[in-house]
């Protein structure tokens, strides 16, 4: 894990604490405006620049960056909507020796500087910014937004009114869950952070990196590099996908409980009884892909619930565990927002809060999945995954997911760092395998994504 995120309140806080241990709000504004100033100019090549400055301290960063483009020789046009209400933003006004029109006077420029309003944005824009706003960054080449573009929410992600499209967002100190989730994530363009000198010791939230996972030594064998069992049903294509997915993340062996024919020849296939779940030498158990609603399937996700083996739970397993929550064996669920909305029912809040909640109550580690993914640990803890490619709205990739994670478990992370590093392989799997992939394709790259994290 790495590149923590903060909301809002978190970042002030953190803030809070570098000031109160003697750097002053101005210093942090000029790293702030100084780190935009440089990304504008390594982005944008110097072009002629216009900067909207809110009232706060988001536009405070904005004149600050606009004094140091001038002194490198950009021509740069300041707007802004409303005059400063900080004593940090009014000083940095202060040092601004060049005119500032109006927002809506503003003649629009190649590069576009939003810095309207960040973390402290607290409503919507009504339409006498929002318009403007639009306009000129139509008129735009390209467009940087200083924290967050104007309009989204911080915390939750939300796109309050109408937004338009950045080229490149600078995360001043730290990330915000709004540079990962759907939908402003989608508005960002490249997101970058900037070092502001303003640490997050104890962050709860991060955005996955790349696992860090051991290759096999020498004194390794199958069993120690981790035993996968996965529990078929009705659709074996399913179960198949997430076998292959866990031996292609690096199990050592997996089991298939399923005679029927398909698959690698690696593959360990047994015809389905109870008893084979009760191995000693299992690490993992996947239930859910194809499984199937039925007696039968329920039967068999008692015999998997009953093993008392870390326990990957995707699909249909996860229509039948409503009753069967809080879980006693270590596990991670994987639902959509289908599932997550099925099992957990209607749940207020942010998509993180609400993993965080599911996480919560069902004693398990919660992997909601969809184009933001976010992972919470019942105590609290939460990954959300780097922006991975839109082809993985695809038939059968949960099911890859639910094996790599597996394969992850029986490897012997935890159940949130599994999560995490599986979803992690998946995302870099989807990136390697390319435009149309299939869930099949991603089986295969699963193994050069594994690779990479030695
Ligand atoms: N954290 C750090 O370490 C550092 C943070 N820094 C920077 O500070 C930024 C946060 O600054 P901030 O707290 O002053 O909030 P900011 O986003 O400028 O806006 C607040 C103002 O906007 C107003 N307002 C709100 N919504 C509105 C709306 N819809 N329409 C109209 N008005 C609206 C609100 O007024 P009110 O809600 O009271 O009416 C208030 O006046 C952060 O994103 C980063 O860029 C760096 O400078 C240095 C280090
Ligand atoms: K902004």
């Amino acid at each position: 894990m790495s590149d923590p995120i903060l909301t809002a309140a978190e970042m002030r806080a953190a803030e809070a604490a570098v000031i109160a241990a003697g750097t002053s709000v101005d210093t942090l504004m000029a790293r702030a405006g100084a780190a935009v100033a440089e990304a504008a100019w390594r982005f944008a090549g110097g072009c002629p620049t216009l900067i909207l400055c809110g009232p706060g301290n988001n536009g405070g960063d904005g004149y600050v960056a606009a004094r140091r483009l001038r002194a490198r020789g950009v021509s740069v046009h300041v707007a802004a909507w409303a005059p400063p209400r900080t004593d940090a933003a009014r000083a940095a006004r202060a040092a601004w020796d060049g005119p500032v029109v109006p927002l809506e006077d503003a003649p629009a420029a190649p590069l576009l500087i939003d810095a309207l309003f960040g973390t402290g944005l607290t409503r919507p824009l009504d339409d006498a910014i929002a318009a403007p706003l639009d306009r000129l960054a139509a008129g735009a080449a390209l467009r940087l937004a200083v924290d967050l573009p104007s309009g989204v929410g911080s915390d939750d992600g939300a796109v309050l009114g109408p937004v338009p499209r950045f080229d490149l967002t600078l995360a001043l100190g730290s990330l915000k869950p709004a540079h990962l989730l759907q939908p402003a994530a989608a508005l960002m363009g490249r997101v970058a952070v900037a070092d502001i000198g303003v640490p997050a010791p104890g962050a709860t939230m991060h955005r996955i990196a790349r696992p860090l996972l051991p290759e096999p030594g020498p004194a390794d064998h199958k069993y120690s590099r981790g035993m996968v069992a996965v529990v078929p049903g009705a659709m074996p294509g399913a179960a198949l996908l997430a076998a292959g997915a866990a031996q292609r993340a690096g199990a050592g062996y997996v089991l298939l409980a399923d005679e029927g024919a398909g698959g690698a020849d690696a593959l360990v296939r047994r015809r389905w009884s109870p008893d084979l779940l009760t191995d000693a030498r299992i690490g993992a158990i996947v239930v859910g892909p194809g499984l199937g609603r039925d007696d039968d399937a329920r039967a068999r996700l008692e015999a998997a619930l009953a093993a008392g083996r870390p326990l990957v739970l995707d699909a249909d397993a996860l229509a039948l565990l409503r009753d069967r929550l809080p879980l006693e064996a270590p596990a991670v669920l994987t639902p959509h927002e289908g599932e997550f909305a099925r099992l957990f029912g209607d749940m207020p809040g942010s998509k993180i809060e609400r993993a965080r909640a599911a996480a919560r109550r069902a004693g398990a580690v919660v992997l909601l999945k969809g184009a933001d993914s976010v992972v919470a640990a019942p105590d609290s803890r939460i990954g959300i995954a780097p922006p991975a490619p839109g082809w993985l709205a695809s038939a059968g990739t949960g099911d890859v997911l639910a094996g790599a994670i597996g394969a992850m478990l029986a490897g012997g992370l935890p159940p949130f760092e599994a999560a995490c590093a599986g979803l992690w392989l998946h995302g870099d799997a989807a990136r390697r395998a390319g435009p149309a992939l299939i869930a099949d394709d991603l089986v295969t790259h699963l193994a050069a994504a594994r690779g990479a994290c030695a």
